[in-house]
């Protein structure tokens, strides 16, 4: 076992290894200013650090030089102790997963391949190979059934970017490096793929290291966020607690920029509420058994699982036609308990349920938020902040989130609303 390996053994939950920056420097050819300036920086193992700041500032030059897509001008890099200049660079990148914006697939190849690729580089033989395509794909929520044999111009940009997390992960790095990630889709996809990424790292621990020009993203994201400044300065690297609470000079403080109250709520995670039980039934059961059970429940919808307790769809009991439960084919917007309450309230107000649905690990069902939930607590915290900074303005109706949804309305309205 090498140093790497064992180091990412050392603490059973932390598959991660430590990546430590000293005295870094990138200077490109014909150019008087480096790029990078003198940068020293260590990411612990098993944390995800998120880099910020102002384009051209150095991120994905500093990120690029730890998998040595881009040698340094000068200083030392080391992964788990031991510096990368010591492995040749083909097995240096094989230890370390690379996801890029659109997940970057080879249009030639299908999904497994693609996913296959280092796998297949270090030798792997091909029975190994498969189930680990199949374990990824459904790591990242797609059934490997149906989407092992596709090509990338049959999937979304959504799955195109799953498809890309599955091959960083094809091997089992310690250290995976994401430039942008989820940059190319739109906001709920990316509010997904932001939660599924959570939940993937929730199991695996890996040292994640991922570039965002997105400061909501990155306090979402990061156990550390790190805010650059031109030539890669640092301006900050903290917890998002101190970054939003206690910025470390004014350049921290314009990038956070306003509305950080509104910031705040992405602190606060769907798991840190209470969440509500509802009627759940799972695929094959009578249908007039589960009618009976959410009459009892005063429920006037249930919540249709598959046989792994995945959240297929939420009609109400009306909408149940046969005498058994069936797939009721609706995209059903999930809340990963690490989505933020700010994810919250974009996901209910679509939702047309007054709440939404809590998935934890795989995507497993865990419960129910509803409104009145959320908005309870996001005023408790307003009501936490303004007495911390009393001097401080109280939060306007454009600030406050909790203004975002003023009345929460019954699940008979909604039911209603669901008819016209
Ligand atoms: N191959 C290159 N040759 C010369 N200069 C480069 C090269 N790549 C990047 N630069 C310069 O180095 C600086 C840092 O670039 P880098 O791409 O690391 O910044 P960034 O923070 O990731 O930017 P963005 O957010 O726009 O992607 C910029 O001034 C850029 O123009």
């Amino acid at each position: 076992m090498t140093t790497l390996e064992s180091a990412a053994k050392s603490d059973e939950s932390v598959s991660g290894a430590e990546i430590c920056l000293d005295g870094v420097s990138k200077v490109y050819p014909g150019q008087k200013a480096p790029a990078v300036d003198n940068i020293s920086l260590t990411v612990p193992a098993g944390e995800i650090v998120m880099f910020v700041g102002p384009s051209g500032c150095g991120k994905t030059t500093t990120l690029k030089m730890i998998n040595r897509l881009i040698e340094p001008s000068s200083g030392t890099i080391s992964i788990g102790g031991e510096d990368i200049r010591g492995k040749k660079v083909d097995e240096l990148r094989r230890t370390i997963g690379y996801v890029i914006q659109g997940g970057s697939l080879f249009p030639h190849m299908s999904v497994a391949k693609n996913i296959s690729i280092v796998p297949k580089l270090l030798g792997w033989d091909s029975s190994r190979i498969k189930d680990r395509v199949d374990e990824l794909l459904d790591l990242v929520g797609l059934d490997p059934a149906k989407y092992r044999s596709r090509y990338p111009r049959e999937l979304s940009g959504g799955q195109q970017q799953r498809v890309g997390v599955a091959r960083g992960l094809a091997a089992d790095p310690p250290v995976i490096l994401m430039d942008e990630p989820f940059g190319a889709v739109d906001p709920i996809t990316r509010q997904r793929l932001q939660d599924e990424m959570l939940s993937i790292q929730r199991e695996l621990r890996k040292t994640i290291v991922c570039v965002t020009h997105d400061i909501d993203e990155a306090i979402k994201m990061g156990d550390r966020v790190l805010i650059l400044q031109e030539g890669a300065h640092v301006a900050q690297y903290d917890t998002p607690e101190v970054v939003l609470s206690s910025p470390a000079n004014e350049f921290a403080q314009d990038f956070v920029g306003a509305g950080s109250s509104l910031k705040r709520l992405s602190l606060a995670r769907i798991g840190d509420l209470e969440l509500k039980s509802a009627t759940t039934a799972v695929l094959g059961e009578d249908a007039a058994e589960v009618k009976k059970r959410a009459e009892a429940n005063k429920d006037r919808s249930v919540i249709v699982l598959d046989e792994r307790k995945r959240p297929l769809g939420w009609p109400w009991l009306r909408q149940l036609k046969g005498s058994t439960i069936v797939d009721p084919q609706q995209d059903l917007v999930n809340l990963d308990s690490r989505a933020t309450l700010n994810d919250a309230l974009d996901t209910m107000l679509v939702s047309g349920h007054g709440g939404a649905v809590v998935t934890g690990d795989r995507d497993a069902y865990l419960g129910v938020v509803d409104f009145k939930t959320v908005t309870d607590f996001i005023e408790e915290m307003q009501r936490e902040a303004e007495a911390e900074t009393s001097s401080a303005p109280s939060a306007d109706s454009d600030e406050n989130p909790a203004a975002r949804i003023s009345i929460a309305p019954t699940d008979e309205e909604l039911e209603k609303a669901s008819e016209s």
